[in-house]
């Protein structure tokens, strides 16, 4: 490739618009690229292995619902080919240093180092607490599903779990409590059945001697559509395994269900006002129901079927499985707990935790997991998100330093920037205005990031300053702000980065440093703003002409277009 041609690419890489690249065309032989020849990144490593895995499993599954193959959205978009451009080429500087930087979708299951667990939940926005958690599937097949069950999802046809399914079922075979937040359409019904079904196999099979014991598991769901709906896709599993489903709705006669029931059935889904009537008419009992699902708990309170949710579980069975008690010792979260025995697993899911849904999880689940997928969990409810455009280094530096200084944000707090050379640059800035700042970009070596983030974490460093890749996956606590030095280039990135403030529970703030230059994620940015209850739009962003549409790819090219000229 000629150097004018490379110079096109950088420069259309940069951003850079009109009136700098025609000055910049001058001085050619003085304007330093950020980044050195060496890190090139248009030598022969295939950008794409870099960046497409994690483009890739935004394809499959958009945050938290299946998501189709969107060719407007930021996947086709030319700047993700520059993301890609820009993660490869840290990624070659990260392998120089001595670092192993391949994406997790590279890297062989025993390969995987907690870092890069971190970064496979954020690329599927998954989050989980409570203890204990195993890691989330990168296959159906590097699971510990039984076979017979792995066979009937590949005759499904599910090529890839779900964000939802990926974390809920292995601590659903683990038998415990999960309270799952993910929104309609994730692939739950799939997440809390796969795990039922793997209990149920180990339970003795129906016969004349218990079918009239009542179910081994019972769904509850809001209404008799979601019910329905839930049965179908619970059958695609069950039946080929020999277990039979029956639901009892609303709207059918008490007769045809008796009916239906006639032969017992492993499962039931049932909304709760209808069961209640049933188990009431001693046409059913829960004597063996030892696996319960609540799915859209927070829709069944608010439809007012709490009490009756509150009569069926008061009717499952108290005394303990077999073989639960096992006086197993476990640390969870640093306390020495005892594995008591329980009566059953529940599982509880929701899109939203109100308090009466809160006090059924308190009453009913015992130690459960909390999964919390996509918008859900989002950065978007509790980062106030906020918008300033500031041009040229220096006076974004003098910017940052006049927020560091008003004593309004706590440290530790993270500044991004999309080259590690401004990395550099934006610390030494820092510095030189009395602030200690830690460095992390793919040019430190395992032994400088350990350092970085230890710096943060004991207060050595009040500032950790970080490109996005050498960002991704890192564990740092109570960041109360991030700011970006630098505009992510894409929105994806963008929600990673303010994602690392505004967690657990507590409420975070990012400030963007915008351009003209940032015209291609202008629009992007504003509809993220306005989704959050929390931010604000600033005007100057509300009406900036790159904000009122989406830049499609032909706009893209015509604006390069005109740029080059
Ligand atoms: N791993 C997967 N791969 C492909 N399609 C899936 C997968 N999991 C679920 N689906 C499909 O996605 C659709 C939504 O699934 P599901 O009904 O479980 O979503 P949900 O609304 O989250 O669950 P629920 O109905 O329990 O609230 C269904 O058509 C289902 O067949």
């Amino acid at each position: 490739m000629t150097e004018s041609e490379m110079s096109a690419i950088r420069s259309r890489y940069l951003g850079v618009d009109k009136k700098k690249r025609k000055i910049r065309k001058m001085n050619d032989r003085k304007f330093v690229f950020d980044w050195d020849a060496q890190d090139d990144t248009l030598n022969n490593e295939s950008p794409a292995a870099a960046g497409i895995n994690r483009q890739g499993a935004q394809i499959m599954f958009g945050r938290g619902h299946l998501a189709g193959l969107d060719d407007t959205g930021p996947i086709a978009s030319r700047r993700t080919g520059d993301v890609q451009l820009a993660d490869a080429r840290e990624r070659r500087q990260a392998a120089k240093a001595g670092l192993d930087e391949r994406h997790w979708s590279e890297k062989p299951l025993e390969e995987m180092r907690d870092r890069d667990w971190r970064i496979f939940r954020e690329d599927f926005s998954i989050s989980a607490r409570g203890g204990q958690i195993p890691h989330p599937l990168r296959s159906w097949t590097e699971s510990s599903i039984p076979v017979q069950i792995l066979e009937v999802i590949e005759k499904i046809g599910y090529k890839e779990p779900s964000p939802i399914q990926r974390q809920a079922i292995p601590i659903g075979l683990q038998n415990r409590d999960i309270i799952g937040i993910a929104e309609t359409g994730s692939g739950k019904t799939a997440a809390f059945v796969i795990p039922m079904l793997a209990f149920i196999s180990r339970l003795p099979p129906f016969t004349d001697e218990n079918r009239h014991l009542g179910p081994y598991a019972l769904i509850m769901a809001p209404t008799r559509e979601l019910a329905q709906q839930i049965e179908s896709e619970t059958r695609k599993f069950a039946s080929p395994l020999g277990f039979k489903c029956v639901s009892i709705v609303g709207g059918r006669s008490v007769e045809e269900q008796q009916f239906n029931l006639r032969e017992g059935a492993e499962i039931i889904i049932a909304t709760p006002g209808r069961l209640k009537d049933v188990i009431e008419r001693h046409v059913l009992v829960l004597s063996q129901c030892r696996y319960v699902v609540m799915d859209e708990a927070d829709r069944m309170v608010n439809l007012g079927f709490e009490a009756d949710l509150l009569f069926i579980l008061d009717r499952l069975p108290s005394e303990l499985m077999e073989g639960e008690d096992n006086g197993e010792q476990m640390d969870v979260d640093g306390e020495t707990m005892v594995r008591k025995g329980r009566s059953r697993v529940t599982t509880l899911f929701s899109a939203t935790m109100p308090p009466p849904v809160e006090r059924l999880a308190k009453k009913y689940l015992k130690r459960p997991a909390v999964i919390t997928i996509g918008e859900a969990g989002r950065a978007v409810d509790t980062v106030e998100q906020k918008v300033e455009f500031v041009a040229g280094d220096e006076k974004k530096i003098q910017r940052i330093l006049e927020i560091l200084n008003s004593n309004q944000y706590p440290p530790p707090i993270i500044v991004f920037v999309n080259q590690k050379k401004t990395a550099d640059m934006v610390a030494k800035g820092l510095q030189r205005g009395g602030w200690n700042a830690a460095i992390l970009h793919s040019g430190k070596n395992q032994e400088q990031r350990e350092a970085a983030l230890n710096s943060l974490r004991t207060g050595d460093a009040d500032i950790l300053v970080a490109t996005d890749l050498a960002g991704r996956g890192i564990d740092v606590q109570d960041v109360s702000l991030v700011i970006n030095f630098q505009m992510a280039n894409t929105i994806e990135a963008y929600v990673h980065r303010i994602g690392r403030t505004g967690r657990a529970g507590k409420q975070g703030t990012a400030i963007t440093f915008l351009t003209n230059e940032d015209y291609e994620v202008m629009y992007d940015l504003k509809q993220e703003i306005s989704k959050s209850p929390i931010s604000k739009v600033s005007i100057e962003l509300a009406k900036h002409e790159a904000a009122q549409h989406k830049m499609s790819r032909e706009m893209k090219r015509k604006r390069d277009a005109e740029d080059e000229g």
